[in-house]
């Protein structure tokens, strides 16, 4: 994201934008976004319907971070595109686009409504979405997932990318790696989605703290950093082609700068923005430039995946 930020003299690319779910879904969540600090902006992930998601209480922070269950609360993805349509792309910072399908028919129908109005804004396919009931996610689903990209990708044409679950396992990072690595236009990969299927349980009333799931919920914020670090380091390390893009655990500039060691180009921000609202973005900058003139770092570049091992 090329918006620079002139903090303490020097200038630096804007390396922060929001987390899909996060300050997005509404208009005026994405008017805030634009007028924020933010180096760019992404919709909430859209489906062909619009969808209310599930009952609250869906969305709970915790001490070390946050469990949620939206339910994919969105205004549908003609709303996004015309939204889209709309987006002044000279003057403002780069529009991202999220899309969920709830099935491969229904992303694909999404994606070529946006290639057909042939816009500006990048596409972030939600690899978290649900698949088949009873399977897992599709980003758990690696045959799924290569077939999803198959079909996708060459419809898309331009660059795009993916947001994926978090993996945990060597060999998933293997696999999945090899998946993406067969599909040249897919640019960016967003590492990671929150740590699926927490659970919160109140200790006084014996009681699960949120409603939809039996309280089953996605684990974020500072409880899952070190699992975006594996992440962020383990696409970066296998993919050198593509670029990634950090979330996960990022409250200050010094996560950010973590995330930017393990091979981040950009960094999401989610449970903190919902936490703290858009001023967040203008307190980020500002940190991570102060640790990067502290450390004596001029550009991203000169920091960026140099992450050192014993
Ligand atoms: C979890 C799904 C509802 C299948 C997708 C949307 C989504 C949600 C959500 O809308 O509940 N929450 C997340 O932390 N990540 C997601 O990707």
């Amino acid at each position: 994201v090329d918006i620079s930020t002139s903090i303490s003299g020097t200038t630096l690319p804007n390396v922060f934008f929001n987390a899909s779910g996060v300050w997005c879904q509404h208009e005026d969540e994405l008017q805030a976004m634009v007028e924020s600090h933010s180096g760019a902006l992404i919709t909430k992930s859209a489906t062909l319907a619009p969808r209310q998601g599930n009952p609250s209480p869906r969305y709970l922070p915790l001490p070390l971070g946050s469990i949620s269950s939206m339910g994919l609360p969105n205004e549908g993805y003609e709303y996004y595109l015309r939204y889209a349509c709309s987006f002044n792309y000279s003057r403002t910072k780069p529009l991202f686009i999220s899309l969920s399908g709830l099935s491969l028919g229904d992303s694909v129908k999404m994606v070529e409504a946006f290639v057909a109005a042939d816009l500006p804004c990048m596409l972030e396919i939600n690899f978290s979405c649900p698949n088949v009931p009873g399977k897992p996610q599709l980003g758990y689903d690696f045959e799924a997932m290569d077939a999803a990209l198959a079909t996708l990708a060459p419809l898309i044409k331009k660059p795009f990318g993916i947001k994926l679950p978090p993996f945990f396992d060597i060999a998933h990072f293997d696999l999945v790696a090899a998946v993406c690595q067969k599909y040249s236009n897919l640019a960016f990969l967003t590492c990671v989605n929150s740590i699926g299927n927490g659970l919160a349980i109140d200790f006084e009333t014996e009681t699960a703290l949120i409603k939809p799931k039996d309280g089953y919920g996605g684990l974020s914020g500072a409880m899952i950093l070190n699992t975006a670090l594996a992440n962020v380091n383990a696409f970066y390390r296998r993919l050198p082609d593509k670029q990634i893009i950090g979330v996960g655990g990022v409250a200050s500039g010094k996560e950010a700068f973590l995330h930017i060691l393990a091979g981040a180009s950009a960094v999401q921000i989610g449970t903190q923005l919902m936490e703290e609202g858009p001023a967040v973005f203008e307190r980020l900058n500002k940190e991570l430039a102060e640790i990067m003139a502290a450390k004596g770092y001029n550009t991203i570049e000169d920091f960026r995946g140099r992450l050192k091992t014993l």
